[in-house]
């Protein structure tokens, strides 16, 4: 298969890492933000248009009677098609060789799997108010060969997909790119955020090449595969089962800062070069060899298979809003405190969902990324809280300021803590006695690091999975916050120095 869109200088040309020796990758900005494989449109929530082939795009209207080139029109709705467009009506046309629905009928993959869909279910998923914390979720060894599909769990939840209330928070682990086989989710958006592993996606829109340190946001229904760079990946995703994400309105910020949407990179037409003639013959019986393509939706959280004898990446040309997109961490423009005190988590936010509830939102998605820290005569990590709404945070790279040290069984890359509703959490004690015993100067804060929240106004049931099977949950975790120091000192207003825990 080669590329019908023009990649760039030194770039690969082929969707699957395995057939092409991969360009190293380069930082290209100030920001120390990486170059990509491929070339994309820029601009959050744009309206593109894009062709691998030139004057492929009908013009001045959709449904032509017959297309340029002869392809397929085929509408891709991501909302409803009534749905106002102050809150967003998303929709594609995409041009394709054949229509999706020229497949075999679907049938349950019936393989165990440890996804959900309904956490309302207590043999699935439970509630547990308790802090919780995870040490790096494991690989698979290399003889189980995973893919990203068969490599993803949930780790815990809300709701339920059929209803389209809640969301799911997922990892997965993988040591093989998914073979003929395309991956669409029926139950909701898929944030993307890799840990270990660079991942080439291919999308029905096009190439998009994914490093850790960069996400990227797959609507419902978008057929992709995930093809690794190295020999294993991980990460997490965040699904969200109703609404979509969104840059967070900035208030008083003005127009500038966080996740600036120039940065938000959609990929460009591309079509496998041979989807016209690569044509697989049924098997002696009529049925589907394995040279079909295997078409995989996650549907009310059960996964399941259509054959077709032919590559669903046969889109030559689209327009539209709805469609895949990646944005590299590296830009966004950290904004916080130039004088005292410890801001709240949400000037970190990269993304928002919104509820109904203004200001409340299904989830966001927050990074602690690297930045100065000046605040004068202040506690500088995160406070001691409660909070109203659930707190799953992941570390992609290095250690996070609120917990010492990032060694296994502490707060490592590619693991996860989960404070739940009301759950009180906030430093460990050793990052609360370094913390308010430091000399207060200017100081990066986090170098090399990126720690990230997925918050969320839900309650959210960890999965038995995680709970029982994960075999990386921490049974000690909370001990981490056993004998803090007590600094009171009823007959002067100096706390106490010493450690009186001791
Ligand atoms: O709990 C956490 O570590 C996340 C967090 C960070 C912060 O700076 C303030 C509040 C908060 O919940
Ligand atoms: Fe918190």
């Amino acid at each position: 298969m080669t590329s019908s869109s023009a990649p760039m200088d030194a770039v690969m040309d082929a969707p699957s890492a395995k057939r092409v020796k991969l360009s190293p990758y380069t930082k290209v900005n100030a920001n120390g933000a990486s170059s990509s494989r491929y070339r994309y449109h820029t601009g959050f929530g744009s309206h593109f248009s894009s062709e691998a082939l030139p004057d492929t795009l009908p013009k001045g209207q959709n449904s032509p009677q017959v297309c340029p080139r002869g392809l397929y029109a085929e509408q891709l709705s991501g909302t409803a098609f009534t749905k106002p467009r102050t809150t967003g009506n998303f929709f594609s046309w995409l041009y394709r060789i054949r229509p999706s629905v020229g497949h075999r009928g679907y049938s349950a993959i019936n393989a165990p799997t440890e996804i959900v869909g309904d956490f309302s279910c207590s043999t699935v998923a439970l509630p547990v108010p308790d802090q919780l914390r995870w040490s790096p979720f494991r690989m698979p060894a290399d003889s189980e060969a995973t893919d990203f599909i068969s490599g993803l769990k949930s780790v815990a939840g809300a709701g339920s997909a059929s209803v389209r209330n809640g969301l799911a928070i997922h990892v997965y682990t993988a040591n093989r790119s998914m073979e003929r086989t395309s991956f669409y989710n029926s139950d909701g958006d898929f944030l993307i955020v890799p840990q270990l592993g660079g991942l080439d996606i291919q999308t029905e829109f096009g190439m998009m090449d994914l490093l850790p340190n960069q996400i990227a946001v797959i609507p419902r229904g978008i057929r992709f595969s995930v093809n690794l760079h190295d020999k294993q990946a991980r990460g997490y995703v965040l699904e969200v089962f109703n609404g979509r994400f969104d840059l967070p309105d900035l208030g008083p910020i003005g127009a500038n800062g966080l996740a600036n949407p120039r940065d938000f990179e959609y990929p460009m037409a591309h079509y496998d070069q041979d989807a016209a003639t690569n044509v697989a013959a049924p098997g002696p019986d009529g049925a589907p060899t394995d040279e079909w393509w295997r078409v995989v939706t996650k549907f009310q959280g059960k996964l399941f298979s259509a054959a077709q004898p032919f590559t669903p990446y046969d889109v030559v040309a689209w327009h539209g809003n709805y469609a895949p997109y990646k944005y590299d961490l590296a830009n966004f423009m950290v904004i916080n405190t130039v004088s005292f005190d410890h801001c709240d988590p949400s000037i970190f936010t990269v993304l928002t969902c919104r509820s109904l509830e203004p200001g409340v939102a299904v989830a966001d998605f927050v990074i602690f990324p690297p930045r100065w820290g000046v605040a004068d005569h202040t506690f500088r990590p995160p406070y001691y809280h409660r909070n109203c709404m659930s707190e799953f945070m992941g570390l992609i790279n290095g250690a996070y300021e609120a917990k010492a040290g990032g060694e296994e069984d502490g707060f490592a890359p590619g693991g996860a803590s989960l404070h739940n509703t009301m759950t009180p959490h906030g430093p460990d004690r050793n990052t609360f006695i370094a913390a308010s015993d430091e000399k207060l100067q200017p100081r990066r804060i986090a170098d090399g690091t990126q720690a990230f929240m997925f918050e969320t106004h839900f309650m959210l049931s960890p999965t038995r999975w995680a709970l029982e099977r994960s075999g990386v949950v921490q049974p000690r975790y909370v001990s981490c916050w056993e004998n803090m120091p007590v600094r009171f000192n009823p007959d002067g207003l100096e706390a106490i120095r010493e450690d009186s825990s001791a």
